[in-house]
């Protein structure tokens, strides 16, 4: 959440109006093709939010084709989404010739961080890939909170003093309530129980709620990792810096592509001019300097968890890239938000 999802999946699922399949569902033809024409989005939205729901006692088979129906072209009964398999491939751009491969994608940015969503996945989709886009977590808390103050203020002028004034409040308020929730779960781990069940279970005690820490929660992500490689082998996870992404997002959809073994060259190169997607601004100068360090201090051994849980996992490199990008990443926010308008852009020194 906050790492780059919707670009992904708009740079993935190129841009689609509506159209109607043999099954009755309405679903989408490209006139800006998909990335690759074995990977097809969800209708409508990225977000299926299908998996952070609470478990349910329905038949996984039922559950299954619930699933799939978020899906274009599909009939789960003939299509055998879980094969990879495609009933109509001529409507997704895919050779008719033989029966291609198609992976069904959608990025809902909640189940990451999500208590019960690894295990609901891995119930109905033993077999699934999933991608997590990690973003320096100062700089993407900073980006949720934002998001949510632009949501509620959105009568308010950007560019007046009551906007940045409601925004300092605003910002102060929620991410030192948030730091203290969790700072208090974190201060009652105890050996035994992974430390994922036992955040998990502090976070969704009956007077606390995940969207209620949402914009720290996230960024811990040696919980959610954890939670998730409980689940699944890490050859079925592939991590990402958001930062990296950013930077090279063509050598990284190649490597989607790869990944996924699909066909390479079916790829089309110039499906997508990879612009930002969900960019937001941020009123510059009104980010105080206590609270900066106050993020930065509380995640810090926080990262150090994540970077020893990757390492553990086989993914050394991505550890040296993510050490490498995140102090850039804190460079950047804070120039972004900490320098007043006049001095915004010049080069900040941070302590990473
Ligand atoms: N390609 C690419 N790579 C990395 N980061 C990108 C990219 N495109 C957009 N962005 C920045 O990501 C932020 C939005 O993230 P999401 O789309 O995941 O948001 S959401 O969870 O769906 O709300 C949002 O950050 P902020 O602008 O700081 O809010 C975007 O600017």
């Amino acid at each position: 959440m906050k790492g780059g999802t919707t670009a992904l999946f708009h740079y993935l699922n190129g841009s689609q109006p509506a159209i109607h399949y043999p099954n009755g569902s309405k679903s989408h033809v490209d006139f800006r093709p998909r990335y690759h024409p074995g990977i097809i989005g969800a209708h409508a939205t990225k977000e299926v939010n299908f998996f952070n729901k609470r478990p349910s006692k329905i038949a996984n088979a039922t559950l299954q084709q619930q699933y799939f129906a978020s899906f274009p072209g599909v009939d789960a009964l003939v299509d055998q989404p879980l094969a990879g398999r495609c009933s109509y491939p001529a409507q997704l751009g895919l050779s008719s010739s033989s029966r291609p491969a198609l992976v069904r994608m959608e990025a809902t940015a909640m189940y990451l961080a999500h208590p019960t969503a690894a295990a609901n996945v891995q119930r109905l989709l033993p077999q699934v890939r999933l991608l997590a886009l990690l973003r320096e977590p100062v700089s993407r808390a900073l980006s949720s909170v934002n998001m949510l103050f632009q949501n509620q203020h959105a009568h308010l002028e950007q560019a007046s003093p009551a906007y940045q004034q409601a925004w300092q409040v605003y910002v102060i308020t929620e991410l030192r309530r948030q730091l203290q929730v969790l700072r208090g779960c974190y201060a009652k781990v105890a050996p035994g129980l992974p430390v994922h069940r036992q955040v998990d279970d502090c976070v969704f005690a009956p007077n606390q709620t995940l969207t209620g820490v949402l914009h720290v929660h996230v960024g811990l992500y040696a919980v959610h990792l954890e939670r998730w490689l409980s689940h699944f082998a890490p050859q079925q996870l592939l991590i990402w810096s958001s930062h990296a992404f950013d930077e090279a997002p063509a050598q990284h959809m190649d490597q989607l592509v790869h990944w996924l073994g699909l066909d390479p060259a079916l790829t089309w190169h110039n499906s997508t001019t990879f612009t930002r997607m969900h960019k937001r601004s941020y009123p510059a100068g009104s980010l105080p300097a206590a609270l900066l360090q106050e993020l930065v201090a509380f995640f810090q051994p926080h990262n150090e968890r994540v970077f020893a849980l990757l390492q553990r996992h086989g993914y050394g490199s991505l550890v040296q890239q993510l050490r490498r990008a995140w102090p850039l990443e804190l460079a950047e926010t804070i120039s972004k938000l900490q320098q007043k308008p006049a001095e915004h852009g010049r080069q900040t020194q941070v302590q990473p």
